[in-house]
């Protein structure tokens, strides 16, 4: 690659002025940004073929602009630059992305070296196959870890669904379970066992989503048939071709989009917005959720003849805490994965730190579980990992907020205890609901969930 492009963003302007300058000496060109917003604006103008950040910025969070890089510009190599105690925040940004993080004071030939290896592995292109043939392959059986009761049983009715998926109307399947208890993974391993396997695995995620694209989205659009609709686009239903179209975070599509998938569902066509032709559409439906859908439809925020459309057959995922020892299972494979992934020596858990994992509630499930053990693994490069170094919460509702006399903010209270507190008052006012929460936020549901793991309140 000739003089990659590397976009920096620091704001605070001696170190910003050191790396520049260290980086341009090595034949890099550098874009310096102190604010969220100038770097989304130097990105747009070039796209970077790597980037360098901090996570503390005057106008919001380093992470937030790796989310929006990652969604509106590219999937690009991003090395983060953490203080001291900011290593949960690392951890997130390597979910995010981030292929390597660095801890302040900086050393600048580390960095240098950092961003040398880091270009060489993932230029965008070997990146984005990378994603495509790990992250996005439809996950088998065999990487649904767990030979509990529940989950052995769970296995056996995947393979017998699994069966069911050939044919030009196979009946639809709806997967339901908390937060986090693998039903994204269970979909893909029902793909990959059915016989739609070679076909492709087309995930559609409702709540992410914004409101007015989900429509051209889902079903696709002529050329002009909105403003900015300068291209025809085929949507992600019929993309599917003869493969599986997942339809995650169902309960969270909007009523009036409902009738129109419910319409699709039956007649197995769709319209394109601006068309007046059919499309037939031959994928496999699987939806997931992790709402209670009948209460939705007594609430009239779901439509009967979908929720009875889509639950043809049923699969429901325990919640992790009903597993028993699949946590030790599933914690080994975490911390197996993590060291390898960081290379690091592969740590052995103490029998208080297993007892430790059995004796918690896992409010966010096998999603939790493995940000605890990447945690512990990363933070502890020892051989052993004992109970006080996976730092479990003691059991509590850690969304409760006490009502206080007054709405007005704690003036000694820092501001990160006042985002805290209305996060928590906005779930608590929309019962749960992390969609309408993040909306009335105005976040994105990535950037509250990220939240809500910094501040140890993801539970649902
Ligand atoms: N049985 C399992 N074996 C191995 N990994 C698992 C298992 N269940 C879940 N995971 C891992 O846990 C994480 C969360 O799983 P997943 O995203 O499938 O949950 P989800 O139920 O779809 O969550 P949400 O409701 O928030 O969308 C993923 O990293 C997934 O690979």
């Amino acid at each position: 690659m000739a003089n990659p492009h590397i976009l920096l963003l620091e704001d605070e302007g001696a170190l910003a002025r050191a790396i520049d300058r260290r980086l341009r000496r090595d034949g890099y060109t550098v874009a310096v940004c102190e604010t969220l917003a100038s770097a989304r604006l130097a990105a747009q103008r070039r796209r970077p073929d790597l980037a360098v950040l901090d996570l503390r910025l005057p106008d919001g969070y380093g992470l937030e602009f790796l989310e929006w890089l990652r969604d509106e510009v590219a999937e690009l190599p991003a090395i983060v630059m953490t203080a001291f105690g900011e290593l949960d925040d690392a951890v997130a940004a390597i979910r995010l992305g981030a292929v390597d993080f660095l801890k302040k004071p900086l050393d600048l030939d580390a960095l240098c070296r950092v961003v040398s290896d880091a270009l060489r592995r993932e230029t965008p292109a070997t990146r984005s196959e990378r994603t495509a043939t790990a992250d996005d392959a439809p996950a088998s059986a065999a990487t649904v870890i767990g030979d509990s009761p529940a989950m052995t049983s769970l296995r056996a009715q995947l393979a017998r669904i699994a069966a069911l998926g050939s044919g030009s109307a196979p009946p639809n399947v709806l997967i339901t379970g908390e937060t986090g208890t693998g039903k994204d993974l269970l979909a893909r391993a029902l793909h990959a066992a059915s016989p739609r396997a070679a076909a492709d695995f087309v995930q559609v995620d409702c709540a992410a989503l914004p409101r007015d694209l989900v429509e051209a989205e889902l079903f696709g659009h002529e050329k002009g048939a909105f403003t900015n609709a300068h291209r025809a686009r085929r949507g992600l239903l019929a993309a599917a071709g003869k493969g599986s179209a997942f339809l995650n975070e169902i309960g969270e599509l909007p009523l009036g989009l409902q009738a129109k998938l419910l319409t699709a569902l039956e007649s197995r066509t769709v319209r394109e917005i601006g068309s007046d032709r059919e499309r037939a559409i031959d994928a496999w439906f699987i939806a997931a959720t992790n709402r209670d859908l009948a209460a939705m439809m007594a609430a009239g925020d779901f439509r009967q003849d979908l929720y009875y459309r889509l639950n043809v057959l049923t699969l429901t995922l325990p919640p992790l805490r009903e597993r028993g020892e699949d946590v030790l299972a599933l914690s080994r494979a975490f911390i197996d994965e993590t060291a390898t992934r960081y290379d690091r020596a592969v740590p052995r858990l103490t029998d208080a730190a297993c007892a430790a994992l059995m004796a918690h509630r896992w409010p966010g499930n096998v999603r939790e579980l493995r940000h605890v053990l990447e945690r512990a693994v990363l933070v502890h490069a020892d051989d052993v990992l004992d109970a006080e170094h996976l730092r479990l919460a003691p059991p509590t509702d850690k969304r409760h907020v006490e009502p206080s006399a007054s709405s007005a903010p704690d003036a000694s209270a820092t501001l990160a205890d006042n985002e805290r507190e209305l996060i928590q008052r906005t779930l608590a006012d929309t019962g749960d609901n992390i969609s309408e929460a993040a909306r009335r936020l105005g976040l994105s549901r990535g950037s509250l969930r990220y939240r809500l793991d910094k501040y140890g309140l993801s539970s649902d």
